[in-house]
């Protein structure tokens, strides 16, 4: 029997998971997690990131990553991983977080000492230990400045595929020049690439799917732009390295990995890639199907028709910053911090709530930009009076912040392309909280649209990781993706009828309650002023 497996990693939000499939069956042999939180407390996370005093800048320990890769090989060690059966290694990271290395840092990087853990080794190597994340939105005015040379959002969009984001990479690479982080820095890595080259020992390529989450580089000719990056810093190329397609073989596994964890010398590292590239890789998503993932982040991500992902570079998605926290702060809030009251609360309301809408915004979002506050409507529409909470108590909060997420998740699914109910269309939910039946008849509701939830593959990044693994190794010629067997067991949510009258009626009223609750935000900060 063969006992070789890809190794696939994802360094996410909260936590750093791994997975390891079948060489050829793709078949999920273990797969083993490390919370940031939880087993590195020493950092001093929440959700795995730092929120600074300005409440807009948000990073997260580079070193914690490092520290968290020692941990989980040392797990995964424990429970009997054999590490020279791994043929290849790839992983995906959380997209748009950068991280800044140090002048010399590839010198250490190179000669690591295997009686040592990698963290101990790799403490000075960063020019700034705190890597920005995709929660940041402290960027606003290097936005602005970058679509103004640009020549206008649309340029921008046209050129690299988006508009400036306050998370995107190049307005955060401005900051970090203004913060005089990059005189000191030899190489620029997303926190996909960074991981890559802890595997290699030495720097890695960023793939181009992470690499169109920046701004920076061209869609049409995959490469970077000279003009963007010589205006957030001269001479920034060579310090971003080469863009590479997915599935690039990058080289082998480093010598400090085979001699302290017994990585076969052989053992291959493939270009590591964004999160949710990775995830569609993992859903193994069919064109026009909808991918919905609810971890941290809440994202829509569409595989357009003919597209070939993640090998390719643009991926239709919009996701938002109050996912997984915000639901926990109204869990900890209303149900005393147990999943199991927030389903009875849920169960005790009706679908629809009954009119009464609540917007929660407790991080600066990405959709609508920079919304920030709780916003709750009764069924007339009216606002409740600030900091109120619904006269109609916990169950309706509980209701409200399910409902509001799966509403934004409809907006966001329709302004990419896809239509809810169409004959055919199907959304596969995927991240922490699909594995909660009730969220995923949620969203089926909402969407009116049937849900399709593959127990299992809740880490379907790492998962998509490693089957990535598998199919740079196979070979551009083996289409090992669409050589796996398509059966995947799956339980389905279906849109019940009874529900769909209120959802409609929500999804009419949804964008005047969100245009009236950015009117109240800048009333309040009107007020404020
Ligand atoms: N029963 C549940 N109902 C709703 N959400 C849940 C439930 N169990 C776990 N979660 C959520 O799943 C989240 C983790 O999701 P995950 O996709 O692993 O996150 P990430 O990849 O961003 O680290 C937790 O933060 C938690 O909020
Ligand atoms: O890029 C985005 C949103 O644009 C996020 O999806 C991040 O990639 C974080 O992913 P998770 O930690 O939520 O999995």
């Amino acid at each position: 029997m063969d006992k070789r497996f890809a190794l696939g990693w994802d360094f996410s939000t909260q936590q750093v998971k791994a997975i390891g499939v079948g060489l050829t069956t793709g078949e999920i042999l273990f797969e083993e997690f490390l919370k940031f939180d939880e087993a590195l407390p020493h950092y001093k996370t929440k959700g795995g990131v730092r929120v600074h005093p300005d409440g807009a800048t948000i990073t997260s320990p580079t070193l914690m990553w490092v520290e968290a890769l020692d941990r989980l090989l040392a797990q995964l060690k424990a429970r009997g991983v054999e590490f020279g059966q791994a043929a290849v290694i790839c992983g995906s990271g959380q997209q748009h977080g950068s991280v800044y290395w140090r002048t010399g840092a590839r010198d250490t990087l190179r000669q690591l000492k295997p009686e040592l853990p990698m963290a101990e080794q790799l403490a000075a190597c960063f020019s700034t230990a705190d890597s920005p994340v995709w929660m940041d939105s402290s960027t606003g005015e290097q936005c602005a400045q970058l679509e103004a040379f640009a020549g206008g959002p649309e340029a921008l969009a046209a050129l690299t595929g988006a508009r400036a984001f306050h998370r995107y990479t190049a307005a955060q690479l401005i900051k970090q020049r203004l913060a005089g982080t990059l005189a000191d820095t030899e190489r620029v890595s997303l926190v996909s690439s960074f991981a890559a080259s802890l595997f290699l020992g030495d720097y890695a390529s960023i793939d181009e799917a992470d690499g169109s989450g920046m701004n920076l580089m061209s869609l049409a000719e995959r490469a970077w732009v000279p003009r963007l990056c010589d205006f957030v810093q001269p001479g920034l190329e060579s310090l971003l390295g080469p863009i590479v397609p997915g599935r690039t073989i990058l080289g082998r596994v480093s010598a400090y990995l085979s001699a302290r964890w017994g990585f076969s010398p052989d053992c291959r590292v493939a270009a590591f890639t964004g999160d949710n590239p990775a995830t569609l890789a993992g859903l193994r998503l069919q064109p026009g199907c909808l991918a919905v993932t609810l971890g941290s982040s809440s994202c829509a991500l569409l595989r357009s028709p003919g597209r070939c992902l993640p090998a390719g570079a643009a991926l239709p998605s919009l996701g938002c910053v109050n996912g997984a926290l915000t639901r926990e702060a109204i869990r900890d809030r209303f149900a005393g911090g147990s999943w199991a009251e927030f389903d009875r609360l849920l169960d005790s309301r009706p679908p629809g709530n009954g009119g009464l809408v609540g917007l929660y915004f407790d991080s600066p979002e990405i959709v609508p930009e920079g919304a920030l506050g709780r916003y709750r409507f009764g069924a007339d529409g009216e606002p409740l009076p600030d900091g109120a909470d619904f006269v109609e108590g916990p169950a309706a909060e509980a209701r409200a912040c399910l409902e509001s997420h799966a509403m934004s998740l409809r907006l966001f699914a329709e302004s990419l392309g896809f239509r809810p109910g169409e004959p055919g269309a199907r959304v596969l939910a995927t991240g922490g909280a699909s594995a909660n039946p009730r969220v995923a008849q949620v969203l089926a509701d909402a969407l009116a649209t049937p849900v399709i939830v593959q127990p299992g593959l809740g880490n379907s990044a790492a998962l998509g990781a490693a089957l990535l693994g598998a199919s740079a190794l196979a070979g551009p010629s083996a289409d090992f993706l669409a050589s796996l067997p398509p059966e995947v067991e799956s339980r389905t949510f279906e849109p019940r009828p009874e529900a769909a009258p209120a959802y409609r009626s929500m999804r009419d009223r949804f964008p005047g309650l969100l245009a009236r609750a950015a009117e109240l935000q800048a009333a309040r900060l009107g007020g404020s002023a």
